[in-house]
């Protein structure tokens, strides 16, 4: 033990037993902290509990902490890469100390029962005593506790450094920490921690605040740009709309300006015209002067759609299937691949059941593409009205027909133009169009109906289908060159039933309805688990809105659930053979669909709209089902 180690011993030991604090031995944080601890009754010597959250209750703070989650993600991966050695963890928690997700923490077994160091546990320091997370959040700042600091005699075999993390509107949002071996503490350690949390703000307030007017600033212009930058977003006229921490601190301001003049002092204006990548010099106020680049995003409101090179990730973390990214491996991954090619031309297939997000994940994914600011145009070719598919896709020349509108139209395809393409239910596109489609697509331009001259367009294309397309490649109902055009990635989202975040999910679509604290009782989320969702999100949807109406504002329970729910649950989904999922194979899942609907038709005695209301599918979709059934 070196000799500082065994004086913070001594401290302590003279603290814990005598109630007097030796002074020059810690610092102040922790004298105060070791106060606390000691008037909130923590038994220094016991063990710690290793109970968790329970898993639904995690859940719940996941989905709740899902900005800070996401945005935090891939800042802990570099942390723990820039960090990694043998005993080391990293640990993201919420304002209160739970943690929320961990990397590493395998590596400290040795030192401490897992559950201590795993999702669920809670570092609150009124339960654990002085420790890195629960002292960083009361003193809302950066705190290293090493070995003996520690209140609690079992963590002294831990070195660990905590910083908080704070939202856009300066709240706490919880802390980002790094926990080592005692033995294998590294000197710059805090730095990185603090990098990293600095990083995870700026990410937050960045998908939180776009703003036409974006200015991001420091007192020395080797900052601008950094991790520790001002950054301010303004509207059109100047007004202040948001300000980060670093930026107040810079300004010099205790608390938030309304307006530009009132921060600098040149005149709004004045800065506007001189917007761009270079540095520009601004006086503030009390006469220091602070560097920056300021940037316009061009004003589309009255003008003709354009391609921008702002990201819009606002779109991405207000989305709810984004939200959902980490609670579900095979959506993150489908989520990181979505990333990777969404800005390279690369045409995108979404496959999957009805209902499964489809349409949501193509609509993530234009409003987080450089395109964002651009049209999404999306196209149902299910229900194109016949005989006038030609026209509303590809537009119409003044007098190619009689009669209609005479003066000519732009085709849909056209009005994407800037912007991204969608093109639903791909798989019902009439084969005679297929070639058309092809060529605009190959071509990148289009000529209107009665037209002569081609226009050229700029568009990315995304089509969804519920088909299985490689089949009907096969049987000649879809042409093999345009599938593969559209095929440039094709990504599946899981089936309901399958998905590990179905909490998150009926958590989402509950604030929707306005119902985000109401209760929800164990045995319908157990219900919901062996549910078999032939009509998958969609059917979720109706499932609660129902329920929410039958409870009147009442704690939701089983009885609450719509008499169809338990039919198709009674019918086919015995609990041992859905607890486990894996064992469902595609053509178990088409028996399913197959009941489910018989089932709905027969409770509705017949009618269509009631049976496609309960099952979530579009009356079409039913029809079709119902045809390929041989009921219709
Ligand atoms: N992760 C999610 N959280 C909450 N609601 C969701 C989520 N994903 C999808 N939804 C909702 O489920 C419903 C169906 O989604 P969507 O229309 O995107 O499905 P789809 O796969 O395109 O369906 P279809 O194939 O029938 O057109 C919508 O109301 C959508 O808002």
């Amino acid at each position: 033990m070196t000799k500082s180690l065994q004086k913070i011993e001594h401290a302590r030991l003279q603290f814990l037993e005598q109630g007097n604090m030796v002074e020059g031995v810690v610092n102040v944080t922790i004298a105060q902290s070791w106060q606390r601890s000691l008037n909130n009754g923590i038994n220094a010597y016991a063990p710690l509990s290793t109970s968790t959250l329970a898993t639904t209750e995690l859940e719940k703070k996941r989905s709740k902490n899902h900005l800070l989650l996401t945005q935090a993600t891939p800042e802990i991966t570099t942390l723990y890469e820039q960090i990694a050695h043998s005993y080391s963890m990293v640990a993201l928690t919420d304002a209160e100390g739970v943690i929320l997700h961990s990397e590493g923490q395998h590596m400290l077994t040795d030192l401490a029962p897992s559950a201590i160091l795993s999702p669920g546990y809670s570092w609150g320091e009124n339960e654990r005593g002085t420790n890195a997370i629960g002292t960083a959040i009361v003193e809302k700042q950066a705190v290293a506790v090493q070995g003996a600091e520690h209140f609690v005699e079992q963590l002294h075999g831990f070195s660990c450094y905590a910083v908080p993390i704070f939202g856009p509107n300066q709240q706490l949002l919880g802390t980002l920490n790094v926990s080592n071996a005692f033995s294998a503490h590294q000197q710059h350690t805090l730095a990185l921690v603090k990098m990293a949390a600095q990083q995870i703000e700026n990410r937050i307030f960045r998908a939180c605040h776009q703003g036409p007017v974006q200015l991001h600033f420091h007192t020395s212009a080797d900052f601008v740009g950094s991790a520790w930058e001002g950054m301010a977003v303004f509207s059109r006229q100047g007004e202040l709309l948001a300000i980060n921490r670093n930026g107040l601190t810079l300004a010099g301001l205790d608390c938030v300006p309304d307006h530009f003049e009132a921060m600098f002092l040149p005149s709004f204006k004045q800065v506007c015209s001189q917007a761009g990548d270079s540095i520009l010099k601004l006086s503030l106020s009390n006469g220091d002067t602070i560097h920056g680049t300021l940037r316009i995003e061009s004003d589309t409101s009255n003008t003709s759609p354009r391609v921008t090179a702002i990201r819009s990730s606002h779109a991405v973390t207000s989305n709810p299937l984004l939200a959902s990214q980490s609670n579900d491996p095979r959506i993150s991954e489908i989520l990181a691949q979505a990333k990777l090619v969404m800005n390279q031309d690369i045409a995108i297939l979404i496959q999957g059941e009805t209902g499964v997000g489809k349409e949501l994940l193509a609509s993530a994914i234009h409003h987080s593409s450089v395109r964002a600011q651009g049209p999404l145009i999306a196209i149902n070719c299910a229900a194109l009205p016949e005989g006038l598919i030609e026209a509303e896709l590809f537009g119409y020349e003044e007098g190619a027909f009689t009669g209609a509108r005479q003066k000519g139209s732009q085709g849909k395809i056209e009005q994407a133009d800037g912007g991204t393409l969608f093109l639903d239910e791909i798989g019902d596109m009439p084969l005679l169009l297929q070639a058309r489609l092809l060529r605009v697509l190959q071509e990148r331009s289009i000529t209107p109906l009665g037209g002569s001259k081609a226009r050229k367009l700029d568009f990315a294309v995304i089509s969804a289908t519920n088909q299985k397309l490689q089949d009907k490649v096969a049987s000649g109902a879809f042409r093999k060159d345009l599938y593969y055009r559209l095929n440039g990635i094709s990504l599946t989202l899981p089936p309901l039933r399958e998905r590990q975040d179905l909490l998150g999910i009926v958590h989402h679509i509950m604030e929707a309805q306005g119902a985000g604290n109401l209760d929800i009782h164990d045995d319908v989320i157990q219900l919901f688990r062996q549910h078999p969702w032939p009509g998958n999100i969609r059917q979720l949807h109706n499932v609660l809105k129902t329920m929410l109406a039958l409870a009147a504002g009442n704690p939701l329970r089983r009885q609450h659930l719509p008499p169809g729910f338990m039919d198709e649950l009674g019918s086919y989904a015995p609990e041992q053979e859905l607890a486990n999922t894996t064992t469902i194979t595609a053509g178990s899942i088409d028996d399913i669909t197959n009941e489910a609907v018989k089932l709905a038709l027969q409770h509705h005695e017949g009618n269509i709209s009631a049976a496609a209301r309960e099952l979530g599918m579009s009356r079409n979709r039913l029809y079709r089902k119902l045809k390929a059934l041989g009921l219709a």
